[in-house]
């Protein structure tokens, strides 16, 4: 595959150097897997207290086989057979204002300009027929307005619901007393360990300035090499440290107890767990690149993550016969809302 022919097929991922790693982007070769670490998986929580308030219960989910609630005489009615995979979208924010301008964000909490909001909702409409029960989001507005603004276009229309975690008192005020009404709900988890690279005392700078006054190719090494932090920044090794541990500690989970997951997140945190998904080299890495507004597949199906390129193709049906459960999927999604 040329370099431009994957670059129409994935749009946001520069894959010189990529294709023998993940395989094919247009979605006809499976992609290689990644293997959980299972050790990881069991290892003491870091966040214990957080753990037991975002327990979800596995009855909640929506395998992707057979996911949807059909009305059946006026009540909701459960259509759940286990499915051996889940789906994990992953989507970087729509453009911010600090992209518009092109000043180094980080951990600068900026919102999205006009024109993020449009890519969020183009990128909803994308997702529209993949299955989500969970999401997980930053605590940056950027990437939360992204994660809600996607989901005002899901074909399912759950109620996406932020869970309130920053005090056992916001956690109990935002309780919901219907069981009904929580099945028709999604739950947001927001969390910090999965924000922007901090970086440092870039934040605020304008990058095409910095480029011309520490050199091109400097400001490129702190941009995007794996382990030299920018000027009292976090490097993305570092970012990784929390943003990976985090991805196996509390999302690998709820993958594996069946939960369709959503990650809104951003340019450098997700490069470091798409690092991880696609064990890419730190050389690999330097080369991936994720555009504003453009959700990601993977497939988890036994232990392993499978690539399924970017649900961005010219017609849908390349993107969602991808897999025969996300096919079931539609299928009865067009059945009940039709
Ligand atoms: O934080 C920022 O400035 C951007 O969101 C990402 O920056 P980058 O393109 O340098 O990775």
């Amino acid at each position: 595959m040329t370099s431009m022919a994957c670059h129409h097929a994935l749009i946001s991922i520069q894959t010189q150097g990529l294709q023998n790693k993940v395989g094919s982007f247009s979605g006809k070769i499976v992609s290689k897997g990644s293997m959980i670490d299972m050790g990881l998986l069991s290892r003491a929580n870091c966040y214990p207290v957080r753990r037991n308030l975002f327990k979800v219960h596995a009855s909640s989910s929506s395998p992707v086989a057979n996911p949807i609630q059909m009305p059946s005489n006026g009540e909701s009615k459960d259509f759940r057979k286990k499915s051996d995979e889940t789906a994990l979208v992953l989507i970087r924010h729509g453009e911010s204002l600090w992209n518009e301008k092109n000043l180094f964000t980080g951990c600068v909490d900026v919102p999205l300009t006009q024109k993020g909001v449009e890519e969020a909702i183009e990128a909803g409409k994308r997702i529209s027929n993949i299955p989500i029960d969970m999401i997980y989001t930053s605590s940056l507005i950027r990437a939360q307005m992204t994660a809600m603004l996607a989901m005002t276009q899901h074909r399912r229309k759950k109620v996406p619901i932020i869970k309130h975690n920053e005090s056992e008192q916001a956690w109990k005020w935002s309780q919901i007393h219907s069981e009904e009404t929580k099945k028709q709900s999604i739950p947001v988890i927001t969390s910090w360990q999965l924000n922007e690279r901090m970086y440092g005392e870039l934040q605020g700078l304008n990058k095409q300035e910095t480029a011309d006054r520490f050199g091109k190719e400097k400001v490129q090494e702190w941009r995007r090499s794996y382990d030299i932090p920018p000027p009292d920044g976090e490097s993305l090794e570092m970012c990784a440290d929390r943003a990976v541990a985090y991805f196996k500690e509390q999302i690998v989970p709820q993958l594996l107890t069946g939960k369709n997951v959503m990650i809104a997140a951003h340019g450098n945190s997700l490069r470091s767990i798409i690092m991880y998904l696609d064990k890419l080299t730190s050389q690999e890495v330097i080369s991936l690149e994720l555009s504003t507004g453009i959700p990601m597949l993977h497939i988890f199906k036994d232990g392993k993550f499978f690539r399924r390129g970017s649900p961005t193709g010219p017609s849908e049906a390349g993107v969602y016969a991808y897999t025969r459960s996300l096919a079931l999927y539609r299928q009865k999604l067009d059945e009940t809302f039709h």
